[in-house]
C-alpha cells in the first residue's frame, strides 16, 4: 500500500524499482494499492504506473501484466472515514491474489502525516492481519528530536520497532554498502583504519539540481535536515564504526549507534566555527542560466534556508580521536557526485622528491555515484633515469566488472523489506542521536539571519567551506577527477 502514490517519489523511484523486482521475479504474489487525494480510476492509475516504468509507451505485455496489479483508492489520510473502505479493498486483494495477509505500508508522504496514518491503520483494522505487517517511512523522520519522538510514539502504537523500516535510500546504494566490505573484508585496510594512519576523511554529496518543485518541503528542511541528518551521518557511521561481531541487523546497527554516541556535540559557540552554511544564487549550469534559490517557486525571497552545508565532525573514541571527518553537501553545485576520500598521513620524510611539500599523500577514494568504484592513489617510481616518485592509481570500476547496472537503491531496499531484512534501514536510536547532533546546529542557524545567497550556482559552495579545511592545513580533494598531480 503506497500512501502518496501520485507523488514524485512514487513515480521516479518506487514504481520503477517495483517493476525491476517484478522482472527478476523477486516480487512473488503481489498487488499494490495506491492512495492519495486526487481522484483516479484504476485504469488511470495503471497508466501512470506504465508511464513511469516505460516513458516511451511502447507496447509491452510484461508491463501490462505488472501494471494490472495496481489499484487506486482516493483518500485523504486525515479523513477517518475512508480507512474502512481501504481495509475492505486490502482484504479483497489478499484473497484475490492469495497474499496470506502480508502487508507493507509505504508512506511516500511528508512526515507530518506519518503519525495520523499509523494510528488509523491500527484503529481501522488494517494492521489486524494474519500475515506480516511492515511500515516503511521516508526521511526526514520528524523535524527535530522532539517531533521525531512524538512521531515515533504515534507509530509505535501500531507497529513494533522491528516492523518499522525507516528508509534512507543511501543505505541501498551499492557503493555505500561496499564501505563495510572494503573495510572488513581486506587485511590491508583495517590495520590502517584509525588515527595513527589516517589524516582526515572527506565525504561529499554534491548535486547539480536545484530545489525543483519541492520548495514547500525544502524551506522547512534545508540541507541540514534534508541530507546531513540522514545520508551524510549514515555514511560517516559506516566509515567510522567498529567491525560488527556478525553481520546481523542488530549487531551492525549497534556499532553505528556507538559512532553516533561518540560524535562530539557542537556547542552553540562553536557552530559557526565548525559548520558552514550556504544558499545558492543565480548562475550557469551546463551553460544554462538558473535562478537563485530565493527566486524559486514556493521559496521566500528573504529565505534563511541553507541549500549547502559543510562541517567538521570529531568522533571521540580511541580509533578516531583527532581525525576530522569533513562533510559537505549542497544543491546547484558544479557536479552531481557522491565521493568519500580517505587521506592517509604523510610519510615521515620524503626520500624521493627534494622540493618541499611535493609529497602526494595516499588516498583511498570510494566513488558512490555517478561512477561507482574505488581508487587507491599511491606513489611509484617516475619512469626514466630520475629516482623521483610519481603519483599513480589503482582503480576498480564497479559497473565495469559486473557488467550489470547495479540495482537502484530503492529496488534493493524494497527487496530487503519484502524479506524482512532491516539491516540497511535506520533504527530509532540512530535517528534520535543524529537529530540531537543536528538540533544544536539548526537552533543557532535559525536564530541568525545569514546574508544569502553566498555561492554562485555551478560552484562548489561558499568560500568559507574551503577555509574550514584550510585552517586545519587541508583542502577538499576535487570531486570531478581526483588527479593528485593537479593538486
Ligand atoms: N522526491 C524525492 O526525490 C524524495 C522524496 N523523499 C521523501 O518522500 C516523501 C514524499 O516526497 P515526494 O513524493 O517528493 O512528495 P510529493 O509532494 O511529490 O507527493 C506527495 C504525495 O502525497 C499525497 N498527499 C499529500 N497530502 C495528502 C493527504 N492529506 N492525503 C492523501 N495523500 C496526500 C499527494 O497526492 P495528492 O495531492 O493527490 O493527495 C502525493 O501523492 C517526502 O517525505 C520526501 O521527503 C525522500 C527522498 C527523495
Ligand atoms: O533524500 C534526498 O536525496 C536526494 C539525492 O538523492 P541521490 O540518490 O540522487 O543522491 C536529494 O535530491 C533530495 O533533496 C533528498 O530529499
Amino acid at each position: 500500500m503506497i500512501f502518496g502514490a501520485t507523488g514524485d517519489l512514487a513515480k521516479r523511484k518506487l514504481f520503477p524499482s517495483l517493476y525491476n523486482l517484478f522482472k527478476k521475479e523477486q516480487l512473488g504474489r503481489f498487488a499494490v494499492i495506491g492512495v492519495a487525494r486526487r481522484t483516479l480510476t484504476n485504469e488511470e492509475f495503471q497508466n501512470n504506473v506504465k508511464q513511469s516504468v516505460n516513458p516511451d509507451g511502447a507496447e509491452n505485455s510484461e508491463i501490462d501484466e505488472f501494471a494490472s496489479r495496481f489499484y487506486y483508492h482516493s483518500h485523504d489520510v486525515t479523513d477517518s472515514n475512508s480507512y474502512a473502505a481501504l481495509n475492505r479493498l486490502a482484504t479483497e486483494m489478499d484473497s484475490h491474489y492469495g497474499l496470506k495477509g502480508n502487508r507493507i505500508f509505504y508512506l511516500a508522504m511528508a512526515p507530518e502525516f506519518f503519525g495520523t496514518i499509523a494510528e488509523h491503520l491500527k484503529l481501522d483494522g488494517l494492521t489486524e492481519t494474519q500475515g506480516f505487517k511492515r511500515l516503511v517511512i521516508e526521511k526526514p523522520f520528524g523535524h527535530d528530536l522532539d517531533s521525531a519522538k512524538v512521531l515515533n510514539n504515534q507509530i509505535r502504537t501500531a507497529f513494533s520497532e522491528d516492523e518499522i523500516y525507516r528508509i534512507d535510500h543511501y543505505l541501498g546504494k551499492e557503493m555505500v554498502q561496499n564501505i563495510e566490505v572494503i573495510r572488513f573484508a581486506n587485511a590491508i585496510f583495517e590495520p590502517l583504519w584509525n588515527n595513527r594512519f589516517i589524516s582526515n576523511i572527506q565525504v561529499t554529496s554534491s548535486e547539480v539540481l536545484g530545489v525543483e518543485e519541492r520548495g514547500r518541503y525544502y524551506e522547512k528542511s534545508g540541507a541540514l535536515r534534508d541530507m546531513v541528518q540522514n545520508h551524510m551521518l549514515q555514511m560517516v557511521a559506516l566509515l567510522a564504526m567498529e567491525p560488527p561481531i556478525r553481520l546481523t541487523t542488530d549487531e551492525v546497527r549497534s556499532e553505528k549507534v556507538r559512532v553516533f554516541r561518540a560524535l562530539r556535540p557542537i556547542k552553540d559557540s562553536d557552530v559557526n566555527q565548525y559548520f558552514v552554511r550556504g544558499q545558492y544564487g543565480k548562475g550557469k549550469i551546463q551553460d544554462l542560466e538558473v535562478p537563485a534559490y530565493n527566486q524559486e517557486e514556493m521559496v521566500s525571497p528573504e529565505s534563511n534556508t541553507e541549500t549547502f552545508v559543510a562541517g567538521r565532525l570529531m568522533i571521540d573514541n580511541f580509533r578516531w580521536a583527532g581525525v576530522p571527518f569533513y562533510i559537505r553537501t549542497g544543491k546547484r553545485m558544479a557536479a552531481k557526485s557522491t565521493k568519500i576520500v580517505v587521506q592517509f598521513k604523510d610519510i615521515p620524510m620524503d626520500l624521493y622528491n627534494k622540493q618541499e611539500g611535493s609529497v602526494n599523500p595516499n588516498l583511498l577514494v570510494i566513488h558512490i555515484q555517478p561512477e561507482e568504484g574505488i581508487t587507491l592513489y599511491f606513489n611509484a617510481k617516475r619512469s626514466g633515469q630520475s629516482l623521483n616518485s610519481t603519483p599513480v592509481k589503482l582503480s576498480y570500476a564497479n559497473k565495469g566488472i559486473d557488467g550489470l547496472n547495479t540495482p537502484e537503491a530503492y529496488e534493493k531496499l524494497l527487496y530487503d523489506c519484502l524479506r524482512g531484512d532491516a539491516t540497511n534501514f535506520t533504527h530509532w536510536d540512530e535517528v534520535a542521536l543524529s537529530w540531537s547532533f543536528v538540533d544544536n546546529i539548526s537552533a543557532v542557524w535559525e536564530n541568525e539571519k545569514e546574508s544569502f545567497p553566498n555561492y554562485e550556482s555551478g560552484t562548489m559552495g561558499p568560500k568559507a567551506a574551503d577555509e574550514l579545511l584550510e585552517k586545519d592545513g587541508f583542502f577538499w580533494w576535487p570531486v570531478t577527477d581526483l588527479d593528485v598531480e593537479t593538486c
